[in-house]
């Protein structure tokens, strides 16, 4: 089973090529460009946090104004490669839990799909512009869109489908593959990225099974979590299933279940012991073998944190699904 597992925003974090070592991880989204092109004070970059993993400099755009790029994340380029030369994937996710990250117009979208391909994707000759992970190259991009922007640019969010299909547009010029994942809410349809999974190809969906009790992998383990004296709730597994067939471009898009690496990496009752996810991978692992891509892990610092018996959560979870 594939482990996905985002690293970027520990606290104190240990440099990414650490989490490469451990071979029960496929799947590294880093996290995260943080800042969009239109919000004001990115002065026309999208804008990054990497947590501990960067210095404080940021690049200055052409008309030499200071943006939120940063500039300086040696280790992160040179783990990149480490971590690709042991056969990971490494995307970049875009969002995170920042506020107000939107796109206001189709040719923003665009240029920014653009941009973040020059920028840290394939190196190419002809590109001038910042290289923040160096010669390093992504894999592919995580759309981990969190925000509210709704209320900004219209009724759903605007534009997601237009990045995706520019980067798609950008990939089929490669000879190598890239991918492209998003990393929705549990409740359907998730309000910023359920318009993107209904018009443009995602290869994964790491569905958050936490943060939302009525849909979270702790109600699929107790029905009455998340109730609040409603109906009986439920992982909401199934129905992220029925979704993708039936209002997805990539009907055959893999949905991985989205897990809580450490009770502090989400609230309430909504982590679940190495124990009870097991179970319940292999409940739905089993249920939907072409449809299940595997777990997803939040996140690297929690789950390296939670040692548990001298192993960490996500080798727990690995070797759990081996047996
Ligand atoms: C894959 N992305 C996430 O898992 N984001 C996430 N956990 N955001 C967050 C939401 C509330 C409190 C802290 C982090």
């Amino acid at each position: 089973t594939n482990v996905a597992m985002y690293w970027g925003q520990g606290s104190d974090q240990k440099p990414l090529r650490y989490f490469c070592d451990e071979e029960s991880i496929d799947i590294i989204p880093i996290g995260f460009v943080n800042v969009f092109p239109d919000q004001k004070g990115a002065n026309g970059y999208p804008g990054t946090n990497f947590g501990n993993a960067c210095g404080g400099s940021y690049y200055k755009s052409p008309d030499g104004k200071e943006t939120r790029l940063l500039e300086s994340c040696p280790l992160i380029g040179r783990d990149i490669k480490y971590c690709q030369a042991q056969g990971k994937k490494i995307l970049l996710s875009l969002g995170g839990g920042s506020p107000d990250v939107y796109l206001a117009s189709d040719s923003s979208a665009k240029d920014m799909a653009d941009f973040i391909w020059a920028a840290f994707g394939p190196a190419k000759e002809d590109w001038e512009g910042p290289r923040p992970f160096g010669d390093a190259g992504v894999d592919g991009f995580d759309f981990d869109i969190e925000s509210e922007a709704d209320k900004i640019v219209g009724p759903v969010d605007f534009g997601y489908a237009t990045m995706v299909d520019r980067l798609r547009h950008l990939y089929d010029q490669e000879e190598a593959t890239y991918y492209i994942s998003a990393s929705p809410q549990c409740i359907i349809p998730d309000s910023h990225l359920s318009d993107a999974i209904s018009k443009s190809i995602f290869d994964f969906i790491f569905v958050q099974f936490y943060n939302t009790p009525s849909c979270s992998a702790r109600a699929g383990i107790d029905h009455s979590y998340g109730a609040y004296g409603g109906p009986a709730t439920d992982i909401s597994y199934d129905s992220w299933v029925d979704h993708v067939k039936t209002n997805s471009a990539n009907k055959e898009a893999k949905i991985y279940m989205g897990l809580a690496a450490a009770a502090p990496a989400t609230f309430g009752e909504m982590y679940l012991s190495p124990e009870e996810a097991v179970q319940l991978v292999e409940k739905f692992q089993s249920k939907w073998p072409t449809m299940f891509g595997g777990v997803m892990l939040w996140e690297a610092t929690f789950s390296e944190n939670n040692q548990y018996k001298g192993m960490s959560y996500g080798k727990h979870i690995k070797k759990g699904l081996e047996s």
